[in-house]
């Protein structure tokens, strides 16, 4: 029995030596980022030595506990061999034995915290069928659709920043509170509105709200969950936000056929789930983590414990706490921008972060999303209902690749998930551009001049194709059918209240169907559409698994905690903001370099953002978020870089160890 004790005191006093020898190590790091190579040789021949030492000790004593201990101290391929280890059934045993008690409270505080991205979705989605009827009832030029479509998601980029700031300050729960206040405020001023300058009110209203959820509710969901749940349970608001565009093309649809005020309806109803998420969260707590880095250690504990089931949480609880001490250290002085800015690893993870989203926005999401009806009456569909229709059966396509998503996200990880999705995705881009060339290619000719007086001044008439036709918003083309092919086309000017119809002749209001003529606005009548119609399909199937998703998971647990609410406010805003810039230069872009030229760029942007992907993000999975942040302490750009030597750090009971690499910061 003396025997025993008298091995666990020597492991004891030995791990204590080595628990101490790398905490040392870590703060000399943090502190001396310009260490010679003959100091940071040393130092890592004195770390090798003591896994080494530790290696020794685990043979002689031979004690269960030396190799719990050994678990902390990583190598890169045990690293690897760990993330696979997760998948392991043994695995999966032990994490749920960790699991504190029943996850029923954490998927209830995720489902409420989600409600913020189904409203992001909504309102985002809702308001291209709203438009189809305010149009008409409000006579909107195109310069006020334009304004009120843009001024939710320009509102969103700027309360997203702000919302940074109010999440340090007043703390998670009070912003998702604020949020879903404004949401619901929002709903009801437009769904009252009696002009387009109150209607316009209340979109900028819900895009300050869209704002503040899209980077609140990711961070709020990863602090409070476990670490094995925490990608899927983050992955669960991307899933809620492309639901809410699905509901939202639906309610979009059964409204269409209510002309008179139908579109109060369809921008009123986001009222339901704002007030049933502002009523949730009046008893929901707080974020754990944010309460322990306001001081406030008894509720810390206490809601750590309530959603943790009541099991004994002392050991996360001790970890996070230990990490906010370390990090009071790490974080140095001055705003936390400026803090970011200047300490290398929070400004490597700042700058996957907002890579990530900016790439995410580049490939085009919402251009392709926006663009879908239009791909579809390419296709063949030219009844409008039935474009609504199909449009809804889009954005379920791109719903139900999310759900994909939440399903891989634990299993392959987040770098391979988003690696195989970008470069699908730039693939998918080059089958729907070359589809678009093929239809350009074979674009149908202007046959037919009508001679009507009042058509002199229009450019419409001097276009020789369909396709120089199309690319001017001005204009359409009108036709005939002479079975698959096309007779007595026109290129005619667009009636301006309504692009369903032409201003004059044949495709004119109410004339079409008797006349036997078609009206084609924004596309051309092909037999190639098909080939565009498969690259639809196979861009929201890549895209919407990983691209769609990871770039919000992803930056909810890079950040240290001194830096979480700022890195997501920022990489959240380089999401709004770019994109209103790929929104709103579309057109210009397809008008410049045709559609498959737009199309072709987007493919080279995702490429691009394939080689970053690559060389910058590393896996996150299975890892604490204390954790996470050792994995940006060695150059970026080689995340992705396997084989190396060097020795991985992760917290031992309150130490705060840093990857062995060299911590210089030349990104
Ligand atoms: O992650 C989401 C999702 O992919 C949506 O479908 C898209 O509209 C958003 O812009 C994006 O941030």
């Amino acid at each position: 029995m003396f025997a025993a004790v008298d091995r666990r005191c020597v492991m004891n006093h030995m791990t204590q030596e080595f628990t101490n020898f790398l905490f040392e190590l870590n703060r000399v790091k943090a502190r001396e980022g310009g260490r010679s190579d003959c100091q940071r040789h040393r130092e890592k021949r004195l770390a090798v030595d003591n896994v080494h030492k530790l290696q020794r000790m685990e043979e002689l004593i031979g004690d269960r506990r030396v190799e719990d201990e050994r678990s902390l101290i990583k190598t890169p391929s045990d690293v690897q061999a760990n993330n696979q280890e997760h998948d392991s059934p043994t695995f999966t045993r032990q994490i749920r034995s960790d699991q504190h008690g029943s996850p029923c409270f954490i998927y209830t505080l995720a489902f409420f915290s989600a409600l913020g991205g189904f409203l992001f979705g909504y309102d985002t989605g809702v308001v291209s069928g709203a438009m189809l009827l305010l149009k008409r009832e409000m006579n909107l030029s195109s310069l006020w659709q334009e304004l009120l479509v843009s001024i939710t998601v320009g509102a969103a980029a700027v309360s997203s920043l702000v919302g940074g700031y109010l999440n340090g300050l007043y703390g998670r729960r009070i912003c998702i509170l604020l949020a879903s206040f404004i949401f619901s405020a929002g709903g009801i001023i437009m769904s009252v509105a009696q002009n387009k300058e109150v209607l316009l009110c209340g979109r900028l209203t819900v895009g300050l709200g869209i704002g503040i959820a899209s980077m609140t509710v990711p961070v709020y969901i990863a602090e409070v969950s476990p670490s094995q749940l925490r990608g899927q349970l983050v992955t669960v608001n991307t899933l809620f936000i492309t639901g809410g565009q699905f509901i939202a093309s639906l309610v979009d649809g059964a409204f269409s056929y209510l002309p008179h005020d139908g579109w109060r309806y369809m921008l009123g109803l986001s009222v339901v789930p704002a007030v049933l998420q502002f009523l949730g969260f009046l008893f929901l707590p707080e974020s754990p983590r944010w309460l322990l880095q306001k001081g406030d250690t008894q509720n810390a504990r206490l809601v750590l414990s309530r959603i943790r089931g009541g099991v004994n949480v002392d050991e996360e609880y001790e970890s996070i706490r230990s990490s906010i001490e370390e990090e009071k250290i790490d974080a140095g002085e001055g705003p936390v921008l400026w803090r970011i800015l200047t300490f290398a690893p929070a400004r490597r993870a700042l700058i996957v972060g907002c890579g990530l989203q900016m790439f995410q926005q580049l490939s085009g999401i919402n251009t392709v999303m926006y663009y879908s009806a239009t791909i579809l009456q390419m296709s063949g569909v030219q009844n409008d209902q039935m474009a609504i229709w199909l449009a809804a059966a889009t954005a379920f396509t791109n719903f139900l690749f999310t759900l994909l998503g939440v399903w891989l996200v634990e299993r392959v990880g987040r770098r391979k998930l988003t690696l195989g999705s970008i470069l699908g995705t730039a693939v998918s881009l080059m089958v729907l551009a070359a589809g678009f060339l093929l239809s350009a290619q074979a674009s149908p000719p202007v046959t037919f001049h009508p001679n009507d007086p009042s058509l002199h001044n229009s450019t419409c008439i001097t276009y020789g194709f369909c396709e120089s036709c199309m690319l001017n918003p001005d204009c359409g083309y009108c036709y005939g059918k002479n079975g698959t092919g096309v007779v007595e086309s026109s290129c005619m000017p667009v009636y301006a209240a309504n692009t369903e119809a032409a201003a004059a002749g044949r495709c004119s209001n109410g004339t079409q169907e008797s006349a036997g003529v078609f009206w084609a606005y924004n596309y051309c009548p092909t037999s190639n559409s098909w080939i565009v119609l498969l690259g639809l399909i196979l861009y929201l199937a890549f895209f919407a698994p990983g691209m769609g998703p990871m770039p919000w998971t992803v930056n909810s647990e890079i950040y240290p905690l001194w830096a979480r609410s700022t890195g997501n406010a920022c990489s959240a805003g380089v999401n709004w903001i770019c994109n209103v810039l790929v929104s709103l230069t579309f057109l210009h872009v397809a008008q410049y370099l045709t559609y498959y030229g737009a199309f072709f760029l987007y493919s080279g942007l995702a490429l691009l953002g394939f080689v970053f992907v690559v060389g910058c993000l590393p896996e996150t999975k299975g890892l604490h978020l204390e954790e996470i942040e050792s994995l940006f302490g060695r150059q970026l750009c080689s995340c992705g870089a396997g084989g190396s030597q060097n020795v991985h750090y992760t917290r031992v009971k309150g130490g705060n160890y840093r990857s062995d690499e060299d911590v210089t910061d030349d990104e």
